[in-house]
């Protein structure tokens, strides 16, 4: 049998990082459907957590039976007491270094998301459909992880185009020249304007009716937000991701 196993390159990890794009988008429009729902984020005395936490911390635990988390590409946002596996392992491709699987900074996104992003594009109210938005919101947090988790392929792959650019700012543990390092404005510019025009096309109403075009365009998520959040978390989440597994690079 023919295995489709991923390469890594600095095109195949940015290629990666443009589909995950999509993913977020619509992530985003789908959780829009939705209003702000906030029942779906307080403390419920029968689960002594809120409900978003108990889909989570539960779907995550079949996920992880059903082999999510073997792919170093899935990082689950409660890691703590997950059950193991109950599938034979796929032999994914063992491209990162040892020992930055443990390279996770779910909390933080956790923490942004409910309390920073959810605010920005959700309509405020509440319609009581409290578990669908959970499981948006589970999808949406996927999403978001694994691009900002994806930080470590980028950086394996930097580090191997050029160790000896890379070496000495690691063992000098140098954080600020390896971000310098790592930077790329123009990139980084590129993709704050597509995730603009992605979220304006995806999240346009498509009609019949040509006359419909004339029509001041209403999306279903403000493109803005998709480049407020890529600019303000997931590009810098990115980043300090491949700095710190940088840092560990050589252990
Ligand atoms: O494409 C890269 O080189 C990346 O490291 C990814 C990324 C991003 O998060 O989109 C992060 C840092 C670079 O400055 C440019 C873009």
């Amino acid at each position: 049998m023919r295995m489709a196993k991923a390469e890594y390159t600095l095109d195949s990890v940015r290629a990666a990082l443009i589909r995950e794009e999509d993913s977020i988008i619509y992530g985003l429009i789908e959780r829009a459907k939705f209003p702000i729902n906030s029942q779906t984020y307080t403390q419920i005395p029968h689960f002594s957590a809120s409900l978003l936490h108990f889909v989570v911390t539960n779907t995550e635990a079949v996920q992880a039976k059903a082999g999510r988390y073997k792919n170093p590409e899935q990082n689950p946002f409660f890691p703590e007491n997950l059950p193991p596996s109950l599938v034979t392992s796929y032999p994914f491709t063992q491209f990162l270094h040892a020992g930055t699987a443990s390279i996770n900074i779910n909390k933080s996104i956790w923490k942004f998301y409910i309390h920073e992003l959810l605010p920005l594009f959700v309509a405020s109210g509440d319609d009581g459909n409290y578990a669908q938005t959970a499981a948006s919101d589970l999808s949406l947090l996927q999403a978001i992880s694994r691009r900002i988790h994806y930080g470590k392929f980028v950086a394996e792959v930097k580090f191997r185009e050029s160790p000896q650019d890379y070496e000495p700012l690691i063992r000098a543990k140098d954080r600020e020249g390896l971000m310098k390092l790592l930077t790329f404005e123009s990139v980084e510019e590129m993709v704050r304007k597509r995730v603009e025009k992605k979220a304006m096309l995806y999240g346009q109403d498509v009609t019949l009716n040509n006359d419909d075009d004339s029509n001041i365009k209403k999306y279903k998520v403000d493109p803005s937000v998709a480049s407020t959040l890529y600019k303000k978390w997931l590009i810098p989440l990115t980043k300090d991701v491949q700095v710190e597994y940088l840092l560990h690079r050589l252990d």
